[in-house]
């Protein structure tokens, strides 16, 4: 087999699925059915946007994807593996393995550097410190971070704490990568950057992307946008 096909072979395996998934609330005084037999699938190296109005139930289906919290029906497969059959420290390992996170609160360690922070993910895993950091700093690099590398979350501004949250997620070199709103503190310069990094690894390692945003030019550049409408997700026509 050729590289292109191997490469090809790759991609067009399921990264990520959905199968009719539903999570209702319980705690209030009303059920609140927020997701209603949703079914989505991405294929390795997809990108997926999704957009829709506030409280459609877009941070519900992120932390459902991230296994972050379960649905109360209905399945969710990623890279094979039903989240269901893993138990809480085996879905830690997963998203370890698996998933890259981009969340709108960076959760940065506050007395960790930017470096130790992005590096944190693969010592996690058991890395070497000296090993885990030299691929920390060629991500750091590759969102424009270098230089502030070893200054720790309260010294960099939000922008800044959130690519050095984007090259933590990237880290791994994860199958899957979820994001909400990844580009909601940058400027349109460093969100043109951040772009393009995600253009880089979809094409070079086939990670898949879902990306929750109401930014209608980054929901464009994917390849899919898709709406969150009724507890369903639906084709958007804009
Ligand atoms: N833990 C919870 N318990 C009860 N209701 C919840 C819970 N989390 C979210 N909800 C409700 O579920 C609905 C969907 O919330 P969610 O945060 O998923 O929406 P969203 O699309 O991400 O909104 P936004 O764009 O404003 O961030 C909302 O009506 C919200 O109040």
């Amino acid at each position: 087999m050729t590289t292109a096909t191997t490469a090809n072979a790759a991609k067009a395996r399921v990264m990520l699925e959905c199968r009719d998934v539903t999570r209702t609330y319980s705690e209030g005084p009303e059920d609140l059915t927020v997701l209603d037999g949703l079914s989505l699938r991405v294929r390795a190296g997809e990108r997926v946007a999704i957009v829709g109005s506030s409280g459609s139930g877009k941070t519900t289906l992120l932390n459902l994807l991230g296994g972050l919290d379960r649905p109360s029906r209905g399945q969710i497969v990623i890279a094979d593996e039903p989240l269901a059959g893993l138990n809480e420290a085996a879905l830690g390992r997963f998203r370890n393995r698996y998933i890259g996170f981009v969340y709108q609160f960076h959760h940065l360690l506050a007395e960790f550097t930017a470096l130790e922070n992005a590096a944190l993910p693969l010592i996690i895993r058991g890395q070497r410190k000296r090993e885990a950091e030299k691929r920390a700093r060629a991500l750091l690099e590759r969102v424009g971070m270098a230089p502030r590398a070893d200054h720790k979350p309260g010294e960099l501004s939000g922008g800044e704490r959130q690519r050095v949250a984007i090259a933590r997620a990237l880290v791994t070199d994860p199958g899957l990568v979820l994001m909400d709103e990844p580009t909601g503190n940058l400027d349109q310069s460093t969100a043109a950057t951040i772009l393009g990094l995600m253009d880089e690894l979809a094409r070079e390692s086939a990670c898949a992307f879902v990306i929750v945003t109401h930014d209608t030019d980054l929901a464009a550049h994917q390849d899919r946008v898709l709406r969150l409408d009724g507890g369903h997700l639906v084709a958007d026509p804009a």
